[in-house]
């Protein structure tokens, strides 16, 4: 039987925390005692099935990208075992790197003075796939992401995005069996962003054997493209299923999404009412948002009610299903791009 494309067991990373620094001239203080060490991951078990797009969405410091770092052989463990195509990724690194391919959407990696061509060329060349392939598949992923215009330009005159997008092709010209992609579409413009998703989910297709491991910020993203997804946050898995599943855990909760005025009156004791299950705020320009998810449908008259009350004035009030960020809020207790914001008063 194929293994796991992906198999994690209580797999743990911490990293040390520095020393408060000390003047040379202050007495060394022997009651301090050493930093605790920050645990980045927290015994995650996760199996990931040949063949599927799965998805890591978690906040800022979550531990997504030490995840992949780990999977991609580029940090060691602290605890637990992970294989990545049955090979474990510390005892079996050598034989595992050959069939696996990283792209992470910050990174700026190349040689400044190649151009795109020359530096993909080189990438190919160093995993050993023959230069008329390698030719090909450049041409193929410059193409794809709108970039055959610039394959002669030296990567040190590309703005951030085209290094992005040069990265990107980077990732898949080496046909990897597992690709591990770390917010692909970050700060990408829209059409560039849907371009790479379609390509994806193409790319997906074409083989069913391939298996991608996808971290992202964007829900509609994760919800779009992922066969599951793992929510992980501070180091620790929360769930884990299809996005389909993850929205049926909330739809017992009737959901409401109510604009208000900015600036006029207080929400803060709508949030508090019985049968409120749970509130959150943003603030835009012109509004300010509030979704509300109730424990039974007819609380929401109560809702308004105090909100007029409270002299907010209302400018539309819709129900709408559930998203993957009301996942999130359920089980974490804030969105997922507002940090640890509580629901909040004006
Ligand atoms: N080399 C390091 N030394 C110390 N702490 C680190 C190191 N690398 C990461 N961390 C900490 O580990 C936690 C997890 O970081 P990680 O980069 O894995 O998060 P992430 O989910 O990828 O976040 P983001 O979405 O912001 O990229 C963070 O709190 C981070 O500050």
């Amino acid at each position: 039987m194929e293994p796991p494309a992906i198999r994690t067991e209580g797999l743990t990373r911490t990293y040390r925390k520095s020393r408060k620094r000390r003047w040379w001239w202050s007495k060394p203080d022997p009651a301090a005692a050493a930093p605790a060490d920050f645990v980045a991951l927290d015994g995650v078990s996760l199996e990931v099935r040949p063949g599927e797009l799965f998805g890591l969405l978690g906040p800022n410091g979550a531990g997504k990208t030490t995840l992949i770092k780990i999977l991609t052989t580029l940090l060691a463990p602290t605890a637990g075992t992970a294989r990545v195509d049955g090979l474990d990724v510390v005892a079996e690194a050598d034989a595992l790197r050959p069939r696996i391919n990283m792209v992470s959407g910050g990174e700026s990696s190349g040689y400044g003075i190649l151009n795109v061509r020359e530096n993909l060329w080189l990438f190919a060349r160093i995993y050993g796939v023959p230069t008329k392939v390698a030719e090909e598949r450049i041409d193929r992923m410059l193409g794809i992401v709108g970039m055959t215009d610039k394959a002669g330009s030296r990567i040190s005159h590309l703005s951030t995005g085209q290094r992005q997008k040069m990265n990107f092709c980077r990732g898949f010209i080496t046909d990897p069996k597992i690709l591990f992609l770390d917010e692909p579409t970050l700060g990408l413009d829209v059409t560039s962003a849907r371009a790479i998703r379609t390509f994806v989910r193409d790319w997906m297709k074409e083989r069913p054997e391939r298996t991608l491991l996808l971290t992202t910020h964007y829900m509609a993203e994760a919800d779009e493209l992922c066969d599951r997804l793992a929510i992980i946050d501070k180091g620790k898995v929360l769930a884990c299923d299809t996005p389909a599943n993850l929205k049926r855990q909330v739809q017992k909760y009737p959901l409401y999404e109510i604009s208000l005025a900015p600036g006029a009156g207080s929400w803060a004791a709508a949030g508090a009412l019985p049968g409120v299950h749970q509130l959150t705020t943003t603030t835009t320009p012109t509004t300010v948002e509030l979704k509300v998810s109730l424990l039974d449908e007819p609380v929401i008259g109560t809702v308004v009610q105090a909100l007029v009350t409270g002299g907010a004035r209302v400018l539309t009030m819709k129900k709408v299903e559930p998203t993957l960020e009301d996942v999130f809020i359920e089980l974490v207790g804030h969105g997922l791009n507002d940090g640890a914001a509580p629901p909040g008063a004006p």
